[in-house]
């Protein structure tokens, strides 16, 4: 009998975590106890981070410190900004990213894994990754790259960065954004950090291996591919057809559906909807939200029933898309997002259990062969 192994480590547990949890039958989702919901309604990105990172939320002194650490560090390098300008136009906004992280992991030598170090880089990083991201946007539009300045909180500098200015709402929203993506325990991004970090490799490797494996359609990429399928459609007449002839005939996935953790629906959908519904301003906004309620409730009635529910990636497009951003940023928002959280499980990871993660591989392929010269084959 063969012994048994976990396609895509499904219910393996590799650490124990106090940042995030998740009950995955009843949509519950909590940051150190704390609703995320409730957090995204009445907190901020840095009180959060700050959560996050040190355990507690904080009080007005200890949130002025960190946003003055963090912010402060938003000057990058000039041979950072160079390469991220040298790569070709048309890069995925997420490689420029992870180039960018690359770059800088370039500074650190024998990174020493300690409180001291930790707090200090993790502020800093958090710091550059608002320039990281923002200078992603300009490069990929034309425009000159900046250093942010600071504003009023991070979500604003932000948004200032990106676009010169901001509105009170949108300042608001994207706030609410940059909690509900900040951490998710370990999904596939994170747990690539942790397994660089578990090597004691540096920060800025390991946020550069979790930024590559978010990437991808079937994790960070999916906010994307969803709202593709909106545009696709064009008008809410046309979901059922397109329902029927892409998804259902095909045996195809519905985009922003389905997780391997939630049976039901994913907890952060309840704001993101919120802000897809109060943003929508245009005649085009208010269509595609149209559109993406009418194929939800398509696909609850078709998948629902074998646990499969709308996820979060459903609708944060909705929302990218009303800040301002183009489709090609919406993978770039949620790796911003996730920095903290990625941050807060690699400091844990090392400071409370480290080891090396490094699972097996039950081998099946072929016996002892009987090696053939090169004429012979
Ligand atoms: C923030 C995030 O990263 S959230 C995730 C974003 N990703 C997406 O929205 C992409 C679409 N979704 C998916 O591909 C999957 O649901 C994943 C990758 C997220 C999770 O996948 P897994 O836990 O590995 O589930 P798995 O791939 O084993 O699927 C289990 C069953 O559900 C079905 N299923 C899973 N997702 C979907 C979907 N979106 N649409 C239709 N059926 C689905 C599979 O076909 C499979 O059915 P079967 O047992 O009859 O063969
Ligand atoms: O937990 C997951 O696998 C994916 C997810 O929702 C996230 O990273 O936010």
């Amino acid at each position: 009998m063969s012994e048994a192994i976990s396609p895509g480590l499904e219910n393996v547990n590799i650490k124990y975590t106090e940042l995030t949890y998740i009950d995955g039958i009843n949509g519950i989702m909590r940051y150190r106890g704390y609703d995320v919901n409730e957090l995204a309604a009445r907190s901020s990105f840095e009180e959060v981070s700050y959560l996050m990172l040190f355990g507690k939320l904080p009080n007005y002194d200890q949130l002025n410190e960190f946003k003055n650490h963090v912010l402060s560090n938003m000057v990058l390098p000039d041979y950072v900004l160079s390469t991220m300008k040298s790569l070709p136009k048309k890069s995925d906004a997420l490689a420029i990213m992870q180039t960018a992280f690359s770059a800088l992991s370039s500074n650190e030598n024998n990174y020493q894994w300690n409180k001291e170090n930790d707090k200090k880089t993790s502020m800093a990083i958090l710091g550059q990754a608002l320039s990281i991201v923002a200078n992603t946007y300009r490069i990929k539009e034309g425009l000159d790259t900046v250093t942010p300045e600071a504003h009023g909180s991070y979500a604003e500098s932000f948004l200032n960065a990106c676009f010169g200015e901001s509105d009170k709402e949108k300042v608001r929203a994207m706030d609410a954004a940059l909690i509900l993506y900040m951490d998710h325990e370990i999904p596939a991004s994170t747990t690539a950090a942790l397994v660089t970090a578990s090597t004691l490799s540096d920060m800025y490797s390991s946020i550069t291996s979790a930024i590559t494996a978010l990437r991808g359609p079937l994790h960070g990429g999916a906010a994307e591919s969803a709202f593709k399928q909106f545009l696709e459609i064009k008008t809410p007449d046309n979901v059922d057809s397109w329902f029927q002839k892409n998804i259902i005939e095909p045996r195809k996935r519905l985009v922003g559906f389905g997780h391997r953790v939630y049976r039901t629906f994913d907890p952060r959908l309840k704001t993101f909807k919120e802000y897809a519904r109060s943003l929508a301003r245009t005649q085009e906004q208010k269509n595609l939200l149209e559109i993406a309620t009418k194929l939800e409730n398509l696909g609850v009635k078709n998948f629902g029933g074998k646990g499969i529910y709308t996820n979060t990636d459903f609708y944060s497009g909705l929302v990218f898309n009303e800040l301002g951003f183009p489709l090609y940023m919406f993978t770039s928002l949620f790796g911003l997002s996730r920095i903290s959280g990625i941050l807060a499980h690699i400091i844990e990871y090392v400071e409370t259990q480290e080891r090396l993660i490094r699972p097996r591989a039950i081998y099946n392929g072929p016996g002892s062969m009987e090696y053939i010269e090169i004429e012979k084959r």
